[in-house]
């Protein structure tokens, strides 16, 4: 089973599949722990296929692979997991459709009764954002770092998402998220594998 914590890298939205797999495998041996395939953008044809890809390229580095949104997209490439929203699949029907075994991600904003009830129906890890502003997502609900102390007792791992960089990483840390979600402070950056090694290094700290 794979280990909820650490660096959770999140792909940048592009129909550039050859350049998504070279930004993906210049940061995963870089610290990253788990891969987060999110497109919004490209029809199903191109999401599978760079969804094979990515989970190809995953698992031959030993990063779980969780795909967004999408739980029949998740069981046809063989991912570990899929992470789900408000406007997603409910929770205990991906459950019942991937089993046991599988990942599931909720996502939970600033709502601990929502990650308490994404718990109740099956989840795995719960996440909260946005932790800062995001220049992804400019109008994501804002999330306090409080929420990651009131999660403990929730019994699984969190995650924290929104405007996370190496600078602010700490003190997300600090306030007790489990796993960093990260897509511009990563994918944007002058360097992602040097930056990748700094937001894992805090996780470290
Ligand atoms: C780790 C993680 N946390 C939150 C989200 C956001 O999910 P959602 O609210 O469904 O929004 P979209 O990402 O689908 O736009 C996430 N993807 N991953
Ligand atoms: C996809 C997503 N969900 C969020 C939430 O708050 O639920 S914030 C966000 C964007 C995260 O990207 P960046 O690291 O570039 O800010
Ligand atoms: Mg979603």
């Amino acid at each position: 089973m794979a280990t909820l914590e650490g660096l959770y890298a999140i792909t940048p939205d592009t129909d550039d599949s050859e350049r998504l797999i070279e930004r993906v495998s210049d940061v995963l041996p870089h610290g990253v722990r788990l891969l987060q395939y999110r497109n919004k953008s490209q029809d199903p044809v191109r999401r599978l296929w760079q969804a094979n890809l990515l989970a190809s390229l995953c698992h031959s580095h030993g990063v779980t692979f969780i795909v967004n949104d999408d739980v029949e997209l998740a069981l046809a490439v063989g991912a570990d997991g899929v992470h789900l929203g408000r406007d997603d699949a409910a929770i205990a029907a991906a459950r019942a459709r991937l089993g046991a075994d599988a990942i599931i991600g909720a996502s939970c904003y600033d709502d601990i009764k929502l990650a308490e009830a994404a718990v109740a129906a099956g989840a795995s890890y719960v996440a909260f954002g946005a932790v800062f502003p995001s220049g992804t997502k400019p109008h994501a609900v804002r999330a306090p770092l409080e929420l990651f102390a009131q999660a403990k007792r929730l019994g699984v791992p969190s995650a924290a998402i929104g405007g996370i960089t190496a600078d602010n990483a700490g003190e997300v840390i600090s306030a007790g998220a489990d796993m960093l979600a990260v897509i511009g402070a990563l994918f944007d950056a002058a360097d992602p594998a040097q930056t990748a090694e700094q937001l894992a290094a805090a996780l470290r700290r």
